[in-house]
């Protein structure tokens, strides 16, 4: 299978400058000769540019609803072209609005995709809901059906649809959720795992729930929407919106990784005990044809993926921007087949 490579410099979801060169400082940590180490061929179709509307006053609050709806018209057609032509598709953000763009492109080819949001935050804030007007914390709004009816008509949107149940969404790394977030959360039943969860159950634990919850009945395309604010500060300092107590750099790895095994009949959820058995029968080496097979088949489930809200005007040092940028390299990596084990 191949993989393609779309960046998408846009920061108008939010009001701090420099995420928008997030897609340059993730190519220049090395992102295009890492992927070129893979048995899988890379289309880099470069960045998306994006017309900064002049008139774009607030609507009920909400912050450049016309260019943020302009710039994710435009990005739901590339994505949904790329997806159409094969591609494995990697989006590299700008800021977390770009999903609205993202998610509804994938879904206009794969309409039974399941979502997977990796983040601090839960995203799914409504124009009324909002504390801030930003929209970069409103994306997931767009795409449940169970919210149309609570969405208004915001001028640029005019062109989004809901596409998506909220029994098809999992998040995982919440802990800075608004009240109004919580109570969707709630009244939909959304499937989530805070980061007390991932401390009460262990990542593995989340992993094996979320493939259930999504996978369990039939397989289908993955949509992996990750915020680098997912991690810990400490490892992704150069991002807008940081909350401490983040994912270790093995939990996200490992969730990545995960992702990546889906898809292949290894992985036939509810059969847990099972695999662990032969992976423990495998150290004596007399299943070498099951890891084998594995491997062969794995293209994973993973069709498109979002890597955003990297912003190197944010890091404190070049290091800490370097470091930020390396870490999401690292996590597309992992989401794209590269081992710990070799
Ligand atoms: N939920 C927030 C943050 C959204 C972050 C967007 B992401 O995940 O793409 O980076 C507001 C969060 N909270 C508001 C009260 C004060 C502390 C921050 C919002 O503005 O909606
Ligand atoms: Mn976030
Ligand atoms: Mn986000
Ligand atoms: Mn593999």
């Amino acid at each position: 299978h191949s993989v393609a490579v779309l960046g998408a410099p846009f920061s108008k979801g939010q009001k701090k400058r420099g995420v928008e060169h997030g897609p340059k400082v993730i190519r220049d940590a090395g992102l295009m000769e890492r992927l070129s180490n893979f048995d899988f061929s890379v289309h880099d179709f470069g960045d998306l540019n994006f017309q900064h509307l002049e008139e774009d006053e607030p609507y009920m609050d909400v912050k450049f609803p016309r260019t943020v709806g302009a710039a994710n018209k435009k990005l739901s057609a590339a994505v949904r072209n790329a997806v159409s032509a094969g591609h494995t598709l990697l989006m590299l953000g700008g800021d977390h609005s770009l999903a609205v763009g993202s998610v509804s492109g994938h879904a206009q080819h794969s309409p039974d995709l399941c979502l997977i949001w990796v983040d601090a935050h839960a995203d799914i804030n409504t124009p009324m809901t909002s504390p801030s007007g930003n929209l970069h914390g409103q994306p997931v709004a767009f795409m449940l059906k169970e919210l149309q009816d609570k969405m208004p008509d915001i001028p640029g949107f005019s062109w989004t649809k809901p596409f998506l149940s909220s029994r098809d969404l999992v998040y995982i790394g919440l802990r800075d959720v608004d009240p109004g977030e919580y109570q969707f959360l709630k009244s939909f039943g959304i499937q989530y795992f805070t980061m007390r969860d991932i401390d009460r159950l262990g990542i593995q634990r989340v992993m094996e729930v979320t493939f259930d919850h999504l996978l369990a009945r039939k397989q289908r395309p993955i949509h992996l929407s990750f915020d680098i604010d997912a991690f810990d500060p400490s490892l992704a300092p150069a991002t807008g919106t940081p909350v401490n107590g983040g994912l270790t750099y093995r939990e996200g790895i490992y969730i990545a990784e995960e992702i990546h095994n889906t898809g292949t009949d290894h992985y036939s959820y509810g059969f847990h005990f099972l695999w662990s058995f032969l992976d423990f029968l495998k150290v004596f080496d007399c299943l070498a044809f099951e890891s084998n097979l594995s491997s062969s088949w794995c293209a994973g489930l993973l069709s498109v993926m979002d890597m955003v809200e990297v912003n190197p005007d944010l890091g404190a040092s070049p290091e800490a921007v370097e470091a930020t940028a390396t870490l999401a390299v690292d996590v597309i990596a992992s989401s794209l087949g590269q081992t710990r084990e070799g």
